[in-house]
């Protein structure tokens, strides 16, 4: 079951009192889009992300932590800085994924990131992670792509693509296949292949933080991700009117938004009306259209070219998400309850047997990151924003069959309007096709921190469904 109902209350790092007198524009800017704030001369100051600086203890704290640990402060931990408590969370998974305890050398687990991140052709990712890899001693000649790493390594590519567009369709004879392969040197103990799952899932939703935010590459990295740039077609249909915000590519933008106080409006509703009675038939029906209608929600469709530099870590690259409810009847799957199998009741205890205290540190981040609110939404104060929140988190939940017995369905089409809905698909399961358009014309009376609020909610709700999946996959084998 999903724990909304804790609310951890929260204050946002806040960004003014933070730049206070600092010039904003000496700070790296890691993130393409920006608010803009008046300043007292007229001008308007960028607010990006949180200085390096921070005058914020708890956050400059972790800033340090994150320097110590990344060997630089990236931009990810300085977006991330809004949202102090979850970035602690992050950074102590992190840690302990990449440097901590675990069956895995530690240059596979940087190798693994990078193959990871590779299926969503996000260069940022990718290059920082080949940096670790050498730093951790490893091959330089492995960076010239998975035909250069041994077999053990390439053997995941399978698993890696599932996990990150279709992973209902992982079962136990994926895991067994790689735990019980004939060479031993190549097999996976059942340990290292939890490590791995845990970091393909941890580093495939991250690609969707960075792109969902538009990540500008590190200040010494070649390239490296922004927006994906206009297609000149795209440029065209624009300039053709460009007053016109919904002249976009796909589906997004193509209603006008419910602004904040509709949905305030029905939030409340929501709260007043108190639980509907509904039989349980009535409630997998309402999953099942929300889950139908998603197939209707079109993502952005122009895929960027993919880039040589990422390509030589992907195997069949065209793979990709396709919706659950088209899912091909032959392979027959059933919707994923998580009644039957669900993260605190059984993923929760398998993953920590398997690696010991992971379960731990990804229990502290899912609960910060369904339970954080600060009681805002725009400029308006104490509202309790569950419900939109919780529609977040099932929505995409839904995009991956999983469904929530406890959880109204019908909630979803009230909270999320088209046009969320949309950039929610794309960012979630098409993060490379993201262009800064998306971001701008979505939400757009949140302020640019509670976009970034939204953004790791979509991150940790699409980890924890790979997660789901990938855990099953190791119980069945092991019973
Ligand atoms: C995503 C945002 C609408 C969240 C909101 N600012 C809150 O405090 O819960």
């Amino acid at each position: 079951m999903l724990d909304f109902t804790n609310s951890l209350e929260l204050k946002t790092v806040d960004l003014d009192k933070i730049n206070g007198n600092n010039n904003t524009n000496s700070v790296i800017l890691g993130c393409q889009m920006c608010d803009t704030v008046p300043a007292k001369d007229g001008q308007t100051v960028p607010k990006k992300i949180i200085p390096a600086s921070s005058k914020d203890t708890e956050t400059q704290a972790l800033f340090v932590d994150a320097f110590l640990q990344n060997n630089r402060l990236d931009h990810v931990v300085q977006l991330m800085g809004y949202h102090p408590q979850y970035l602690e969370c992050f950074l102590r998974t992190q840690q302990y994924l990449m440097k901590g305890d675990g069956a895995l050398p530690f240059h596979y687990r940087h190798y693994i990131a990078i193959m990871a991140a590779s299926r969503h052709m996000c260069t940022y990712l990718v290059h920082l992670h080949e940096q670790e890899f050498i730093l951790q001693g490893g091959d330089p000649e492995w960076l010239k792509g998975t035909s250069h790493v041994p077999k053990k390594l390439r053997d995941l590519n399978e698993l890696n693509k599932l996990l990150a567009h279709r992973p209902w369709l992982i079962c136990k004879s994926h895991i067994q296949k790689l735990a019980r392969s004939t060479n031993s040197k190549d097999n996976w103990s059942i340990s290292e292949l939890v490590q791995a799952l845990i970091l393909m899932a941890h580093f495939h939703s991250l690609c969707s933080f960075v792109y969902g935010c538009g990540i500008k590459s590190e200040i010494d990295h070649n390239g490296g991700f922004t927006y994906r740039p206009q297609s000149p077609v795209e440029k065209n249909a624009n300039d053709f009117d460009s007053s016109d915000s919904s002249s976009t590519n796909g589906d997004i933008n193509s209603e006008p938004e419910v602004g904040i106080e509709l949905l305030m409006e029905r939030m409340k509703k929501l709260v007043e009306e108190g639980e509907e009675e509904t039989t349980q038939e009535e409630r997998v029906k309402r999953f099942e259209k929300v889950e139908s209608q998603s197939v209707e929600i079109a993502a952005n469709t122009v895929r960027p070219s993919p880039k040589a530099e990422v390509l030589k870590y992907v195997d069949d690259a065209e793979y990709c998400y396709q919706d659950f409810a088209k899912r091909n009847s032959v392979e027959d799957i059933p919707t994923f309850r998580a009644t039957d199998y669900s993260w605190e009741d059984h993923g929760f205890s398998l993953s920590n047997r398997l690696y010991m205290d992971i379960g731990n540190q990804l229990e502290d981040k899912f609960s910060v990151a369904t339970n954080m609110t600060y009681y805002t939404m725009g400029e308006v104060r104490d509202v309790d924003t569950t419900a939109f929140r919780r529609a977040i988190w099932s929505y995409i939940h839904c995009l991956y069959g999983i469904m929530h017995d406890d959880y109204n369905y019908g909630q979803v089409n009230q909270l999320l309007e088209r046009n969320l809905k949309a950039y929610i698909k794309t960012m979630t399961c098409y993060p490379e096709r993201l262009t800064r358009k998306d971001y701008d014309n979505v939400m757009r009376e949140f302020k640019h921190s509670e976009k970034v609020h939204v953004n790791l909610m979509l991150l940790e709700a699409r980890f924890q469904a790979e997660l789901l999946y990938a855990l099953r996959g190791v119980m069945q084998f092991m019973t």
